[in-house]
């Protein structure tokens, strides 16, 4: 019987994702966006977290493999039907395996950092309840259920208000955690914006994977060699 809380992250296929960039990034650099995003969550949860059990959920059958090479378990979906779907779909398939509690994240968050992520798991209550990490626009940026379905997932706009009314309706313990980088995750021009704003804030301190993002997500000549790695395949 699995002790931790099982990690579990949704993936849409590249091909579709970050559609409200549409506007300022081409296809092309949408798709090698949420491919690097996929993968560097994936890479995190595996090097900084390897005492939690790693779920994806897909419909597409490269990311599949992909989080397969990554060590993570994978529930493949017949069609993407929605990321509260997936979740539920998530949730069964935790029950079914014996997990207590799960964890879901987005595969979207700019900068994600292990004493946050611990921070919240500590912060699980010891029977039924929920933990959540509002975004910044209001959705849910990461959601602790246990037991795993403990109550019906309602991502979407103002979805942290919705998650934690259903705790409230059920009588559920719920914590709210505000947490710096978690809460900032890769969805509208406004949040290149703020990236932008944050690694000129931070200058030559700025963590290398947020340039390798920022290398993507923006128009300027790059700032590293980086940029190469839009070329492969
Ligand atoms: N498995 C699965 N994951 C999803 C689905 N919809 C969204 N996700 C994932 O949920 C997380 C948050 O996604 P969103 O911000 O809603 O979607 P996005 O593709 O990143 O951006 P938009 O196209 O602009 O909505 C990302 O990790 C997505 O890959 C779905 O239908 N199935
Ligand atoms: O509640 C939500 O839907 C989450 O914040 C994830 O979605 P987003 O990436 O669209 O904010």
């Amino acid at each position: 019987m699995p002790v931790n809380p099982l990690i579990v992250i949704p993936v849409k296929d590249f091909g579709v994702a970050k559609s409200r960039l549409a506007g300022v990034l081409p296809a092309g650099r949408r798709a090698a966006l949420a491919r690097r995003l996929c993968e560097r969550t994936l890479r995190f949860c595996r090097r900084r977290l390897p005492d939690h059990d790693l779920l994806v959920v897909t419909a597409s059958p490269a990311i599949a493999a992909l989080a397969r090479r990554h060590g993570a378990r994978v529930l493949e979906e017949p069609r993407a039907a929605g990321l509260s779907v997936a979740a539920r779909r998530a949730a069964a398939w935790s029950r079914r395996h014996g997990y207590t509690a799960q964890l879901v994240i987005p595969a979207d968050i700019a900068r994600l950092d292990e004493g946050e992520i611990r921070h919240l798991l500590a912060a699980r209550p010891a029977g039924a309840g929920v933990v959540i990490c509002p975004a910044s626009d209001g959705g849910t940026n990461a959601l602790l259920t246990s037991p795993p379905d403990a109550l019906p997932f309602r991502f979407g706009e103002r979805s942290s208000e919705a998650h934690r009314e259903s705790a409230r309706r059920l009588g559920l313990p719920c914590r709210v955690i505000e947490l710096e980088h978690l809460r900032f995750d890769l969805d509208t021009p406004d949040d290149l914006g703020a990236l932008d704003a944050l690694i000129q804030r931070q200058g030559g301190d700025t963590p290398q994977e947020l340039t390798r993002l920022w290398n993507l997500c923006s128009n300027r000549p790059a700032m590293t060699p980086e940029a190469a790695w839009l070329t492969m395949p």
